[in-house]
């Protein structure tokens, strides 16, 4: 790596604004149950803290960038996180998390792959044309929207036609290089696969897209005078992004950072265009390794919103910006993003909620630990200088107190108050959602004192968030004790009214009233993960549900002519103060899920003309 990009350069201080906390007996106690949650609700101003963004970011030109330090933030949650097992979105969710990303400010978004089915063709084109035109976005900032294609005419024509109502439209496509790949998988040889790179690109570009990524599938694992070669020709071909994966998650950081290097130093015309990484996570190296990409030269970093993705995941959003954000002064060159830093804990609560993929306690930045301090030592620094154990501010991510604006929210909350505070958490709604969430949030607030921010995203993944619905949840009574097997009573109403009544019984209340969901559905499921969290502390707190199921019929995707099956597995959510309802409430958004999926999955073959271009 470029000794010249680590540069050090001076911190910035400012004066520190602290709250002045004296470790007084009772007072000590309070801080040793609250320090972990809410400690950060002391506002202070640090001073090797990273400030707050106010960054200017430069205009979108595909092929080049006029700050040489800018770093494009290419986010990829839509796409390949949501190859993680179970975290399929409905396109109500996808558009939402494209709107947050869009607010995160990051520069690409890949919101599908299109091809793949009708349903994320759909989601793709209304993304394209409602986040991909909004002007009203952050800073007027609209971001590039991605649709991923295989090289083959009919993927990158559904790419075309789904993102070509953006702006900024951007076709990916890419084809693996790897040995590996090319013999068992592809069944081409090297030249094949650099003919099919080079028309697809040609292809692309013909279509009138003028923004081409072209990927080298595994070229962590790929011949360097092979890659040197197909990035050549795809630049000829006019890829205007090359994108540098590391599809298995091999490398190691110095490795991959020399790889971009010499990718850098060997390809012919690599000068006029971006390079970029894509890091899996297979040995927890992507973040390293995405660093070690740009400090050798990529100017686009492929991330997604809390390291989701496709078997150990991808680099994560927060992670490497907050990295870029926290040391790049000092030792990454100086390399900036355009990523509004304060949306980042929005952001991972949404997809923690829409994919059912729970964030780790521990994991860095949006994990509930990040910022909690246990011990006593801990604790005596923080309270006398919170740069003691602490180098992110808590604030500078978006982490905040409960009630920042002074809305408490209760039973005597009207609607203003509630969209208010929604829209502080990253929700815009409206009419009959707002309606239907303001009923929601009433008849929780009657019960518990005071809704607090976490309880009203719970809610609102719940409630709002739903799947397209085709079983809606009536009643559920349960009677369940020591002195025999719990029972349930369950009502589900479809979607022409009608209702049905099942009883079971079970070995637990939830197992009861699960029996009783599937006497009426009557499709078999098979349970694969339950867990429940409280949301928030104390014995009225909302208690949150996470289900995956898979349909013991497995799905047919798209089997042309081999019939080869899809296993997909379906998560939901749900949320309520009372345990079983929301074990029932998750139980049926899964089950909602699912169905849909089984009626919007595009079975048809592939056209003739369609594969061997
Ligand atoms: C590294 C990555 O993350 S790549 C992205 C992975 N994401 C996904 O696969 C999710 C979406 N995928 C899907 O919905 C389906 O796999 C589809 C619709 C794309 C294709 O489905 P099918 O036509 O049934 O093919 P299937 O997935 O079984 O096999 C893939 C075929 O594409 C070929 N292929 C794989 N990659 C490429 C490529 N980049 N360019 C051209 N052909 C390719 C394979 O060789 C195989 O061809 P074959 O049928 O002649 O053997
Ligand atoms: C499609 C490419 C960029 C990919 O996801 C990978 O190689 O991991």
């Amino acid at each position: 790596m470029s000794s010249s990009l680590f540069a050090n350069s001076a911190f910035s201080h400012s004066t520190t604004n602290n709250v002045s906390l004296q470790s007084k007996t009772p007072f000590r106690n309070f801080l040793t149950l609250s320090i972990k949650k809410h400690y950060y609700s002391y506002a202070n101003t640090l001073c090797i803290r990273c400030s707050i963004n106010n960054i200017q970011r430069p205009e979108y030109i595909p092929s080049k960038i006029s700050d040489p330090k800018y770093v494009r933030i290419f986010d990829t949650t839509l796409r390949d996180g949501e190859q993680s097992p179970g975290a399929t979105m409905s396109t109500k969710q996808k558009l939402e998390v494209a709107r947050q990303l869009a607010k995160l400010g990051v520069d690409i978004i890949e919101a599908g792959f299109p091809a793949s089915s009708d349903a994320d063709f759909e989601a793709v084109k209304l993304i394209a044309e409602e986040i991909g035109n909004d002007e009203q976005g952050y800073l007027g900032h609209v971001p590039v929207i991605c649709g991923l294609s295989r090289c083959n005419k009919r993927d990158i024509d559904k790419a075309w036609g789904a993102v070509k109502y953006a702006k900024k439209p951007r076709i990916h496509t890419f084809i693996a290089t790897s040995e590996i790949h090319m013999k068992y998988k592809l069944k081409m040889s090297k030249d094949e696969v650099v003919e099919k790179a080079t028309s697809m690109v040609a292809y692309a570009r013909s279509l009138g897209c003028d923004d081409v990524e072209f990927s080298p599938e595994d070229a962590g694992r790929s011949d360097r005078e092979f890659l040197y070669h197909i990035l050549g020709e795809a630049i000829k071909a006019g890829a205007t992004t090359l994108n540098i994966p590391d599809t298995v998650g091999y490398t190691v950081p110095s490795e991959f950072g020399q790889l971009i290097a010499d990718i850098k130093a060997n390809t012919p015309g690599i000068e006029n265009v971006i390079i970029s990484t894509h890091c899996q996570n297979d040995l927890g190296l992507s973040t390293a390794n995405t660093l070690a990409g740009a400090c050798a030269g990529a100017r686009q970093l492929e991330v997604t919103i809390n390291g989701i993705g496709e078997r150990a995941g991808n680099a994560s959003l927060e992670e490497v910006v907050m990295a870029l954000k926290c040391r790049g002064e000092q030792v990454l060159g100086g390399l900036y993003t355009g990523i509004n830093t304060q949306h980042i804990i929005p952001s991972s609560k949404m997809v923690e909620e829409y994919t059912g993929l729970q964030v780790q306690p521990h994991k860095a930045i949006v994990g509930a630990n990040a910022f909690a301090h246990e011990s006593g030592i801990h604790q005596d620094g923080m309270l006398k200088h919170k740069d003691t154990y602490e180098i992110v501010s808590p604030e500078d991510i978006g982490l905040r107190r409960s009630n920042e604006a002074g809305i408490v929210l209760g039973k005597l909350s009207g609607r203003h108050a509630l969209k208010s505070k929604m829209l502080e958490l990253g929700y815009d709604i409206d009419g009959k959602e707002l309606e239907d969430f303001f009923w929601r949030f009433k008849s929780v607030a009657e019960k518990k004192k005071k809704v607090t921010d976490d309880d009203l995203i719970a809610l609102m993944s719940d409630e709002v968030l739903q799947p397209q619905v085709v079983w809606r949840l009536g009643d559920v009574q349960i009677t369940c004790g020591s002195l025999g097997l719990s029972t349930a009573t369950v009502k589900l109403i479809n979607t022409d009214g009608q209702e049905h009544i099942a009883c079971s019984v079970g070995t637990g209340p939830v197992d009861a009233a699960y029996k009783a969901v599937d006497l009426i559905v009557k499709v078999p499921i098979t349970l694969l993960e339950y867990s429940m969290n409280a949301v928030t502390e104390g014995i009225d707190a909302i208690a949150s549900t996470k289900v995956s199921i898979r349909g013991e019929d497995e799905h047919t995707v798209m089997n042309g002519s081999t019939g080869q099956t899809l296993h997909r597995t379906f998560s939901g959510t749900g949320a309520d103060m009372d345990v079983v309802m929301s074990s029932v409430r998750a139980y049926i958004g899964a089950l909602n899920k699912m169905l849909s999926f089984e009626k919007l999955v595009s079975r048809y073959d592939k056209p003739e003309d369609s594969v061997v271009v």
